[in-house]
């Protein structure tokens, strides 16, 4: 196992989860809470002009605060290597999800769409694309929420979300028509069909477009035209067709989703998309904390409240889970 110097003392790092890239994604234990998180480990010399897209990634999940975001607790750099202490998502993959139940009921499509419709309906709120929406980059935590994750090819234009951007990327399978062909786009639309790809996937158990042969894949993408099983009701599919529009200004708009009659369906809430209170004053903790290195609260929170993501800003995120799963609270 390799020992890594920045985290001794403050992680113990086991099992790799997975590897993205240039990037692994390591298992660890955080040390003062006995809390699990994920660790994503960089080694500089070999990330090149994926340098850039690292920096994009932090300064985006720097931004973020919501429940079905992942969240970021602390970035460690060192002189050969980042450390991106994330929250740890038990629940794997939704698509494994999918997979395993091969494909969900529309009442479970709809659990989970909701959340993936208030992720990326912050994501926008903030200027921000995904661009790379597919279930392999939806995570579930033990409590069967959704998290988003990789943000390495999300964009915020200069111009705002609404000015249009040219770099084709994500995987062609969600990949939406003006994408693959190259046309400027924008984000938000981009976002809007690949969740159109993943609501099928949820309610079909299988792919809208697809095939082995990346011309097909590409002629049947903008041809637009995709099986409609008999199992999935009216509603869903009038839904699934309004996002898979290969026209984009034909698309629905997220803001459209958020109250749509089949979003809403036996619900009747809206969905919600603001931030997360966690930037909400939590004493219980913030006093532990304190207490834990002798300072008093204020001083404590004066701290906190500057979120640099060090190693405190971890405790605390940590800790306030901790408190929401009605753990006991102490530090080691
Ligand atoms: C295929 N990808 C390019 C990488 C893959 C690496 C493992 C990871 N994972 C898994 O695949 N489990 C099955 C376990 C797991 C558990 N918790 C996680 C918490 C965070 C992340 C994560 C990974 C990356 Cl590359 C990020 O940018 C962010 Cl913001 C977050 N991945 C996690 C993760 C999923 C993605």
């Amino acid at each position: 196992m390799v020992r890594y110097n920045a985290l001794k003392g403050l992680y113990d790092l086991e099992k790799t989860i997975g590897c993205g890239g240039f990037a692994k994604v390591k298992l660890a234990t955080h040390l003062a809470t006995g809390e699990k998180v994920a660790i994503k480990i960089m080694d500089k010399q070999m990330l090149g002009e994926d340098l850039r897209r690292v920096k994009l990634e932090l300064e985006a999940l720097k931004s973020f605060s919501h429940e079905n975001i992942c969240q970021l607790h602390q970035i460690i750099e060192t002189e050969t290597h980042f450390f991106i202490i994330m929250e740890y998502c038990s629940g794997g993959e939704l698509f494994d999800h999918i997979v395993e139940k091969n494909r969900l009921t529309e009442g479970e499509s709809r659990m989970f769409f909701r959340q993936i419709v208030s992720a990326v309906a912050y994501l926008h709120s903030l200027g921000y694309a995904h661009r790379d929406l597919k279930p392999e980059n939806v995570l579930l935590d033990k409590s069967q929420n959704l998290k988003l994750i990789d943000f390495g090819l999300c964009a915020k234009p200069q111009g705002g979300i609404e000015s249009p951007l040219y770099t084709s990327c994500g995987s062609p399978t969600y990949a939406a028509p003006e994408l693959i062909l190259g046309q400027q786009y924008l984000g938000q639309e981009v976002d809007v069909w690949a969740m159109g790809v993943l609501l099928y996937a949820l309610l079909a158990g299988s792919l809208p477009f697809d095939d082995l042969n990346i011309d097909n894949l590409y002629r049947k993408i903008l041809n637009g035209k995709y099986e409609e099983p008999s199992f999935i009701s009216k509603d869903s599919l009038s839904l699934i067709r309004s996002m898979l529009q290969v026209e984009p200004s034909k698309r629905i708009k997220v803001t459209e989703l958020l109250d749509h009659h089949w979003i809403t369906l036996g619900i009747l809430e809206p969905v919600q998309y603001q931030a997360r209170s966690s930037s909400m004053y939590d004493s219980d903790c913030v006093q532990i904390m304190a207490k834990f290195i002798d300072i008093d609260e204020k001083m404590m929170w004066n701290e906190l409240s500057k979120w640099k993501f060090d190693y405190n800003t971890a405790t605390y995120f940590l800790l306030s889970n901790k408190k929401k799963r009605g753990h006991s609270l102490k530090l080691n």
